[in-house]
């Protein structure tokens, strides 16, 4: 896309038909600037929200990451009746290539133009849904200015018929623009719901009703582009807010699926290929083959490489009192209600802070009912 309002380094666009009527103190570029509206940042990474295809049918097998920010804000005049946005592109791609790298330039990016200018509202972020649940756990965990902080994706691409991505759009901007989001961290907005970032899981690989806390539930939802929020503001029980401003990178954690006859091979090839931290999606409530358990006791013991125990179940909490931590001598981590995805985010940013192996199962431990 020929469409960078700003690139991240806050070079601004010599577009020479600048669509642009106004530059703020961080050379963030706007549409238009109505001071009777809230300004919200939009920071697009791709996705089928961004997405096309030949044919208004296809929602499958498109490509996503195609369209830039501008175009996406372009297809949703509605937008400028809630808000006055300025847009920058952070990536185009499908989700399964967004990496840690744009995880932090996002959270470096929000804390400064967002949480760091008193005029601008929130932000929005435009992903991919396959994993949008790993950067909107990040952000969530490291944007704590108690500004709405909402992330959006979408089922359909921008090409189809009754394409999702649009009401998605508004409906993210309009919460990201509300004083009734404030102080609930950060929120994933789709098909009309809002939904707590730390706990919303992507539930269906196809439909469009797919971003749910099976769980915990929804905070509010949308009607008529109206949200509605169902409690006052909440923090999740065992979320834990972390400064990266000096965090450059995060370590390589590996999250490995067990299953009947696992052997322990895939647990040492992840160490030797440079692992620093392996979440297991054990079966049922964490658990894992005998074999595996005993590899794990060894890692931990020789390598002090923390193994979190996760659940491959689509929902439940694995507790302490389910991974044998009594009877061995290795500190083992159970991940509580977190999945291994979002696992995986909580223990590369524990690790970044460089916690031993008793710190990061304290705080493992926030998210279990033992
Ligand atoms: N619905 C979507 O956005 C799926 C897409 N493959 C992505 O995650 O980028």
């Amino acid at each position: 896309s020929p469409f960078l309002p700003r690139d991240v380094s806050g070079t601004n666009s010599t577009n020479t038909t600048s669509p642009f009527v106004y530059t703020n103190s961080f050379g963030l570029n706007f549409t238009q600037m109505n001071a009777s509206l809230p300004n919200v940042t939009i920071f697009a990474t791709g996705g089928t929200i961004a997405g096309t295809d030949s044919s208004s049918v296809a929602t499958s097998g498109y490509a996503a990451g195609q369209l830039g920010v501008l175009e996406l804000v372009n297809a949703v005049p509605q937008i400028l009746d809630v808000a006055n946005v300025a847009g920058v592109q952070i990536a185009n791609v499908g989700s399964e290539d967004v990496t840690s790298a744009m995880h932090l330039q996002m959270a470096h990016e929000i804390n400064k133009v967002v949480c760091g200018d008193p005029t601008m509202s929130g932000a929005v972020i435009t992903h991919g849904t396959d994993t949008l649940e790993e950067t909107s756990f990040f952000i969530d965990a490291t944007v704590n200015c108690g500004k709405p902080v909402v992330v959006v994706g979408a089922m359909r691409p921008a090409t189809a018929v009754s394409a999702d991505g649009p009401f998605n759009l508004l409906e993210a901007v309009t919460v990201a623009a509300s004083p009734l989001s404030r102080n609930r961290g950060a929120l994933v907005v789709f098909n009309d719901r809002i939904v707590s970032a730390y706990y919303a899981t992507k539930i269906n690989a196809n439909t469009l009703d797919t971003f749910k806390a099976p769980e915990m539930g929804n905070l509010g939802e949308l009607i008529s582009d109206i949200p509605y929020y169902f409690y006052p503001p909440v923090t999740p029980t065992g979320k834990t807010a972390f400064d990266v401003s000096n965090v450059e990178e995060i370590p390589r954690v590996d999250i490995l699926f067990s299953y009947q006859d696992m052997s322990n091979d895939t647990l040492f090839s992840a160490i030797k290929h440079g692992a620093k931290g392996i979440v297991y999606a054990g079966a049922g409530a964490g658990g894992v083959s005998s074999n595996v358990d005993s590899a794990i006791n060894f890692v931990v013991n020789k390598h002090k490489i923390p193994v979190v125990n996760s659940f491959r179940s689509a929902n439940g909490e694995v507790p302490d009192s389910d991974i044998g931590n009594s009877s061995s001598q290795a500190i083992r981590i159970p991940s509580g209600y977190l999945n291994p995805q979002k696992s995986r985010i909580l223990l590369g940013l524990l690790l970044a802070e460089k916690k031993n192996l008793t710190e990061i199962r304290d705080v493992f431990l926030g998210s279990t009912d033992d």
